[in-house]
């Protein structure tokens, strides 16, 4: 199976898949196309042998995987003028765009189309991403290379499409939300008395360990905090004023407020 990729829409995600395809050594940079209108940010990718190109068609003419990675609102056009160079037969469409359902994009190139969703996140730059990924007529085949190429980049789980907009959430805003923590980590460790870049490095090194924990021995993380919390202890004092204070409550709320964001937008 040929693995020439184009990635369309080389911005944030397109280029962390770029850069975490080349780290993997799944492919070899001169097999990947990435497209954008200003090439000029593509400049590290070319230097490390990617072809780059503000030609979509290019791309789409060179590749047999066609990585949509562009804004929402921009897909339809992309695809509309792709049309004349997309064939059934050779192409297989991953979208990893958000809120943009199999059915929208079949309403552009039609019901011959193996497509496939697939939502990482940004630490797919550093192969640490978990994928979520539906498909849509895909051969088993074509299902095995597209969980091979993101299982180089992280993670991964095949889903029901009706749980990618709860994947975007939970998985690639995670993201966002996991740093948000940890820069409030970073401020409460200063006031007790670290340098930034002290207080940076024992609060991010402390969630990969914990993160880590859950990952390898599969505990809930209550079983996790167990084992922290000395009866009348500091660590149960301060979780508790953090209750009191909607820690979980703020947590869940973002996390549903996210989702209906996508829901109503979408
Ligand atoms: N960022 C994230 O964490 C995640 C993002 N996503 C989804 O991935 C998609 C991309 O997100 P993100 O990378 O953050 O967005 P960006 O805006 O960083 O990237 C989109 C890129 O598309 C390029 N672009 C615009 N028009 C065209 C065109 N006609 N042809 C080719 N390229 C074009 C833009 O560059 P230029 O203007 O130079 O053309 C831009 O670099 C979105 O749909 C988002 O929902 C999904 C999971 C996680
Ligand atoms: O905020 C967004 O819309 C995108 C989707 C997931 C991450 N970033």
């Amino acid at each position: 199976m040929s693995k020439k990729i184009a990635i369309i829409g080389g911005g944030n995600l397109g280029t962390a898949i770029a850069e975490g395809l080349i780290s993997s050594g799944f492919i070899q940079p001169k097999h990947i196309i990435i497209t954008k209108r200003n090439i000029s940010t593509l400049q590290p990718l070319e230097e490390k042998g990617v072809l780059v190109s503000n030609n979509n068609a290019e791309a789409v003419k060179f590749a047999d995987w066609i990585i949509l990675a562009v804004k929402p609102f921009q897909v339809k056009d992309i695809l509309e003028q792709l049309q004349p160079d997309l064939d059934a037969k050779r192409h297989t469409l991953i979208s990893v765009i958000t809120g943009i359902w199999v059915k929208d994009m079949q309403e552009v190139v039609g019901e011959d189309f193996t497509l496939f969703r697939a939502m990482p996140n940004t630490a797919i730059a550093i192969r640490e991403s978990i994928t979520c990924i539906c498909k849509y007529n895909a051969s088993k085949e074509q299902e095995q290379f597209v969980k091979d190429l993101f299982n180089q980049l992280g993670k991964t789980v095949v889903i029901e499409e009706k749980l990618m907009d709860a994947a975007t959430v939970l998985g690639a805003c995670g993201t966002a939300y996991a740093m948000r923590y940890i820069r409030a980590n970073i401020q409460g460790g200063i006031e007790i008395g670290f340098d930034a870049a002290t207080a940076s490095l024992i609060a991010a090194q402390t969630v990969k360990g914990a993160a880590e924990l859950l990952l390898t021995k599969h505990t809930h993380p209550e079983q996790e905090i167990d084992k922290v919390t000395t009866p009348k202890g500091c660590t149960i004092a301060g979780l508790n004023e953090m209750e009191h204070q909607g820690f979980s409550s703020s947590l869940i709320k973002g996390v549903v407020t996210s989702y209906k964001k996508i829901v109503n937008d979408m």
